[in-house]
């Protein structure tokens, strides 16, 4: 096979605007989903990450692939067999998006880079998306996505899998263990229908992984949904989390956090020395 290199060679998919409406009632069922306690999400505010369940996109049934992912897509990179997961990103608020009124998001690709890991070859995508309302810019977000080409080469990498909830001394704890009906109902909420998330056989046997595979923009919505509940003062204003290791449904997880003078250092984990997530959450 080419280099990826190859295939990117001419690919430059230009900017592109959606709009969404903010209805409050998709932030309630996430609150369901998050249990998040109910002063915590406003009735004029949106949450910071909240707009993930806004803004969707449901191409029709047929459009998608055999890993329930679209078989084509304005950023995704034309690679053979792709195989995608999310990476991490940025996120940095202004002002909170208000519920109830018509927002704008505009997208565009931001960086395509050719690395490799430990794992072999594969392409980080960075799409920056800016969101106004009224036309004033209140939020800017990069997502990193991460992609590799062809069948998983590694068969099922991760045979010894954690079972109880690491110790920690973090100021800041919550406990997390990500169940298939959490799972289905995040999925159903993001209009997300890759397999990986709710089909076990299909990620076990076609993706080679040892369960479902927890989101991880729940991991990044827990650091985060953590530091905001800490937190007393300041509202969150920027958010910059990293996606390092997979976490898997029926594994519990500590998601800790260590309060810093106008920050908190967030990390997911399975055990003191295992790192799945990490985040950095700055207040205002
Ligand atoms: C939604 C949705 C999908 C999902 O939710 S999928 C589930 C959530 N995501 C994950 O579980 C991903 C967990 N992370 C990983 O599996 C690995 O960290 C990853 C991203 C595959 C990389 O692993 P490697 O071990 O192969 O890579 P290295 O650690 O050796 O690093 C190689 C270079 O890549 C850079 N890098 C690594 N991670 C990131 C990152 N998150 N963002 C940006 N760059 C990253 C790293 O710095 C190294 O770069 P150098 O320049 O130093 O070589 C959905 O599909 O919608």
């Amino acid at each position: 096979m080419a280099d990826l290199d190859t295939y990117l060679e001419e690919w430059e998919p230009g900017p592109v605007t959606d709009t969404d409406s903010l209805d409050p009632e998709r932030s309630q069922a996430l609150a369901a989903v998050l249990e998040t306690p109910r002063q915590l999400f406003g009735e004029t505010e949106l949450a910071p990450l909240w707009h993930w369940v806004y803004f969707q996109e449901w191409p029709p049934h047929s459009a998608l692939g055999s890993d329930g992912h679209p078989t084509e897509g304005h950023f995704l990179p034309p690679i053979p067999d792709r195989r995608r997961m999310f990476a991490g990103g940025r996120l940095n608020i202004t002002q909170p998006l208000q519920l109830g009124q018509p927002a704008e998001r505009t997208s565009s690709l931001a960086q395509v880079v050719v690395k490799q890991g430990r794992s072999g070859e594969m392409v980080f995508v960075t799409v920056r998306s800016e969101f106004r309302q009224g036309g004033a810019l209140r939020v800017v977000e990069e997502q990193d996505y991460v992609y590799r080409s062809g069948e998983s080469t590694t068969k099922n990498p991760h045979s010894e899998r954690p079972r109880q909830v690491p110790e920690s001394t973090s100021e800041w704890q919550l406990e997390f263990t990500g169940d298939p009906v959490r799972l289905f109902r995040f999925s159903a909420l993001t209009a997300n229908a890759h397999r990986i998330h709710y089909d076990e056989p299909y990620a076990r046997e076609v993706e080679s992984y040892p369960g479902l595979v927890v989101h991880g923009p729940i991991l990044a919505m827990l650091m985060t949904e953590l530091a905001r509940r800490s937190r007393t003062t300041g509202r969150v204003a920027t958010v910059d989390y990293r996606l390092r290791a997979p976490v898997f449904a029926g594994e519990p997880v500590l998601v800790t956090g260590e309060p810093e003078t106008d920050s908190a250092r967030m990390a997911v984990v399975t055990a003191p020395d295992a790192v799945m997530a990490q985040a950095e959450v700055g207040f205002e």
